[in-house]
Formats: C-alpha cells, structure tokens, sequence
C-alpha cells in the first residue's frame, strides 16, 4: 500500500501538492498584486483590514531594522501600504499579515468569478477515497484559513470543503519550523508519529520529521524541486498499482 493510503491522519500542502504552482504564481498572486490599491482605497478603514495593516508595518520597520532596501510606505492612508505589499508579494513572503489581506483580496476573485481555483485531478477522487476509508484530512499551507476555504470551496471540481476536518496556517507558526507541527499535532490530538504530512518543500518536510510526524515529498509538474533519496515520494495522490509501492 502507498505511503498516502497507509496513512490514518494526513496533513497537507496546497501549492505544489493540490494546487499547481502556477496557479499560486501566475493567478493569485498577480491578482492580489493589480488589486491591492482599490481594495485598501474601499476597505482600508475596516478593523479587520487595520489588523492586517498593523502587523505589516511592524514587518515594514523589521525590514528596515535590517537593513532592506524597500519602497517608500510614509503616507498615513491605506493605500500607501500598497507598494510595500506589492514589494512582499514578488518576494513571496508567508507573512501572517500579508497572507491575511491577500485572502480578503482574494475573495473578490472568486465571488466575481475572475478565476476558480485549479487543484490537480488527482484529488477530489482521492479525498472521496480516503473520506471513505475513515482517513481525517487536514490543510496546512501559508496561504490564511480564509484563503485555503475560498480556494476548496471554488474548485474546478467543486466544493471540497466537506471532506477536510480543519485548516492550519501561520497562526500556528511558521512551515519551516518543528515547533509548528508539534502545536498541529496537539491541536489535532493524535501522536505526531500517526500524522503524514505531504509537501513539496524539502525544508518544510525536514521541520515536520523533526517533530515526529511521517513525511513524503511531492512531486508535481511545475514543482521546482527533484527528487532525491532523503524523502519518499509521491508523484500522484491516485492509488499505486499493485506492485509499484512507493
Ligand atoms: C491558500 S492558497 C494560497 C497559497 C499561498 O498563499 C501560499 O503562499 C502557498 O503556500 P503553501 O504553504 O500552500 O505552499
Ligand atoms: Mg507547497
């Protein structure tokens, strides 16, 4: 059997695992990008929005405090935040307060039906699967709660929100460190040794083995990493034939 249908309790990434990256880099992300201004111009004032604005300027003076050559954010209106967060969206940050607001933005994506999201074919055949074989799903991405909902409920095939049994973000810290699987771990209440936690990101897989959890990395076209021997690996979330164990 697979190492994904031996599992009792998977957790799972979303981009280069169920989402392509090019849907992350080449739809989302361009999208929060050119709508980030009218957004803060109609929702900046909102105290949620203001939450969001808050931490990225604390995550402004950090990078100043370190040096970073970075756009001018001096105005005191929302919309002067934008070249900054435009600045953090090419770099690709997995900050709280960026991933934030990009959900909120986001959300007028799906809602005016600019885009669906793109996941693999491969995975609502497999969440029916495992939700038949009594498996618990669960999302760990940096994309926020909000952003992961959005994206399972408007898949090209459908609403898939039904089969996962919650969603983790970098309110439960970062990808990259064990301490972070840990705190899943016990959020989820289940040895960290019965989790299998799949990605396509060497170094987030390194912090979920350091924790205890089972590990397998991701293969999918578009992913930027090769395989190699220091994890197994998965190309597919279909079932392996028999004979071809993973
Ligand atoms: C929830 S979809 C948006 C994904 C995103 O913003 C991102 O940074 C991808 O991170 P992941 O941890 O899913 O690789
Ligand atoms: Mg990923």
């Amino acid at each position: 059997m697979s190492l994904l249908e031996d599992a009792e309790v998977l957790l799972l990434d979303i981009e280069g695992t169920i989402a392509p990256v090019s849907f992350v880099f080449e739809v989302l992300f361009p999208y929060a990008a050119a709508q980030v201004e009218t957004f803060l111009e109609v929702h900046g004032k909102e105290p949620l929005v203001q939450a969001d604005l808050a931490a990225l300027r604390d995550e402004y003076e950090a990078d100043t405090g370190r040096g970073l050559i970075l756009p001018d954010w001096s105005g005191p209106e929302p919309t002067a935040a934008t070249p900054y967060i435009r600045f953090l969206i090419a770099a690709d940050r997995k900050s709280t307060g960026l991933k934030s607001l990009q959900g909120k933005i986001w959300e007028q994506g799906y809602l005016s039906g600019a885009y669906r999201s793109q996941i693999f074919a491969d995975v609502r055949p497999a969440f029916e699967r495992w939700t038949r074989a009594g498996k618990r799903i669960y999302i760990y991405s940096s994309g926020s709660i909000q952003a992961q909902r959005l994206l399972f409920e408007h898949t090209e095939q459908g609403d898939l929100r039904g089969y996962l049994s919650r969603y983790f973000d970098t309110t439960s810290g970062p990808k990259l460190e064990a301490d972070s699987y840990r705190r899943i771990a016990g959020q989820i209440a289940v040895d960290a040794a019965q989790i299998l936690f799949a990605s396509d990101h060497r170094g987030e897989l390194r912090a979920a083995q350091q924790a205890g959890l089972r590990t397998v990395l991701v293969v999918r076209p578009g992913n930027a990493l090769a395989e190699g021997t220091d994890f197994p690996v998965v190309r597919s979330f279909a079932p392996a034939p028999a004979g071809d164990e993973s």
